[in-house]
């Protein structure tokens, strides 16, 4: 049965198209007709259409910070019954207040299979995160092991957008403004307040998300490198506009200041016929990331490789960004070419999506794809013994680097461990020992 579900999901989203660029304002109808022309609110929208207004920064923010789609719908969202508390399972939120922040080096084995049927949103599970949901600052890591599509049911987050990355198993997302396919190696963008439902295009479906309080994620500035370069604009897709003319009960679940509320609803909150705007979801194909690097010596820091920044408020200083660790070339003379070993201010959650990374051995008990680790604010890290021993001996010829793609989430904050994250059967004991046995070799 679920096969069946898979197949048409897979069928569906084998035919989808989008319409591209990050940040554009973007227009898109279902229907000929259904999108106004030269007004927002006319006195009667189109097709007998509802229309409402979506921000996701306030009214009055700075122009190109500002975040909105104005959406024309079978029913206004405002026609929906009253939210009661829902089960919790293991999404968290912040502040997270379980677990003193830990300075240790730590590092998970891939999240467990889930018992019984568990659809996207019951397979979240809160690693950490930091800052505080209802100040929009700081943001949340979790992981997520889904084996069914989420079915009559829907999904909105009102304290902060979804970076969602595969691993393993396809996903279609059923969005307000429309459907987008996320396979693993691409990652996909879910504005705060956007509603959307998770069907599977394989049996199983694994990844990362990290959950953003902060400002929306932008494409960071490029200064020196110059107009082009890490990620194009062009090639995030946005979706064009899909609805569904659903009656009957629909749950619709609700995070809201941390906690899960749900209602149901008499009809799919999916029912948007055209829209407009510039408060988007996007999918984006990590492998169409130009990798910037030395072409000389030494090894860059690694904002080199930022796809997506959620600046703070202090300039230069990100909430989170997300960095990608893409195939490229290693060609630095008299250079260590993998990472250095390092103490940063900043905190470092790291996920790979497959294959291998080149600071760290591979394989079983080691950094493994659907694993993670943690190398919290100022603590010491950098290549295992393994890695250090390699790469200082290596003859430095040009080398390809394409058996992998790892990626980061990199915070100005501290993050705090849930319970469960601390405790979890899961985590790897002695991940410590990976830099054990790293020798002396002064000579005086
Ligand atoms: O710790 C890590 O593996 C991430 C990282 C990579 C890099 O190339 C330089 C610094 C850094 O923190
Ligand atoms: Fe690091």
């Amino acid at each position: 049965m679920a096969g069946t579900g898979n197949e048409q999901a897979r069928k569906t989203a084998e035919g989808l198209v989008y319409t591209t660029g990050f940040g554009n304002e973007h227009s898109s109808e279902a229907v000929p007709g259904a999108l106004p022309v030269g007004r927002n609110s006319p006195q009667r929208a189109p097709l007998g259409l509802y229309a409402e207004q979506l921000s996701g920064s306030a009214f009055t923010e700075p122009r190109d910070h500002n975040h909105r789609s104005w959406l024309y719908r079978i029913r206004p969202s405002a026609a929906h019954p009253p939210f009661v508390r829902a089960e919790q399972r293991a999404l968290r939120s912040a502040p997270f207040a379980d677990c003193a922040p830990d300075p240790n080096r730590l590092r998970w084995n891939p999240q467990p299979a889930p018992e019984g049927p568990t659809d996207f949103l019951d397979g979240l599970w809160t690693l950490g995160g930091n800052g505080d949901a209802t100040q929009r600052t700081g943001m949340a890591v979790h992981l997520y092991h889904a084996n069914t599509a989420m079915d009559r049911r829907v999904f909105s987050d009102a304290d902060g957008e979804l970076l969602i990355v595969p691993e393993r198993g396809g996903l279609l997302l059923r969005t307000e403004l429309g459907l987008l396919r996320a396979e693993p190696g691409e990652v996909a963008l879910i504005p705060r307040g956007v509603r959307f439902r998770v069907e599977l295009l394989d049996a199983t479906a694994r990844g990362y998300v990290c959950e953003n309080y902060g400002r929306p994620f932008q494409l960071p500035d490029l200064g020196p490198i110059g107009a082009n370069g890490l990620a194009g604009a062009r090639d995030f897709r946005a979706p064009v506009a899909a609805y569904e003319d659903v009656e009957g009960p629909v749950e619709v679940v609700n995070k809201f200041c941390g906690n899960l509320w749900t209602a149901t609803y008499d009809h799919s909150p999916l029912d948007v016929v055209a829209w407009h705007g510039n408060h988007v979801p996007y999918v984006y194909d990590l492998r169409r990331f130009n990798v910037i690097g030395s072409i000389s010596y030494d090894h860059p820091d690694p904002s080199i490789f930022t796809v997506l920044t959620s600046p703070s408020d202090t300039p230069g200083l990100a909430g989170v960004d997300f960095v990608v660790f893409a195939p490229r070339w290693l060609v630095g003379e008299d250079t260590f070419r993998p990472p250095y070993f390092h103490r940063n201010v900043m905190t470092e959650y790291m996920g790979l999506i497959e294959g291998a990374y080149d600071a760290k051995t591979a394989g079983e008990g080691g950094f493994v794809p659907g694993g993670g680790s943690l190398h919290n604010m100022m603590s010491a890290h950098g290549p295992d013994r393994e890695t250090f021993d390699r790469a200082s001996a290596a003859e430095l010829v040009p080398q390809k680097i394409d058996d992998g793609l790892a990626f980061m989430f990199e915070t100005r904050w501290p993050l705090t461990l849930t319970a469960q994250a601390q405790d979890a059967d899961h985590l790897q004991r002695g991940y410590d020992d990976v830099w054990q046995g790293l020798q002396r070799h002064f000579r005086p």
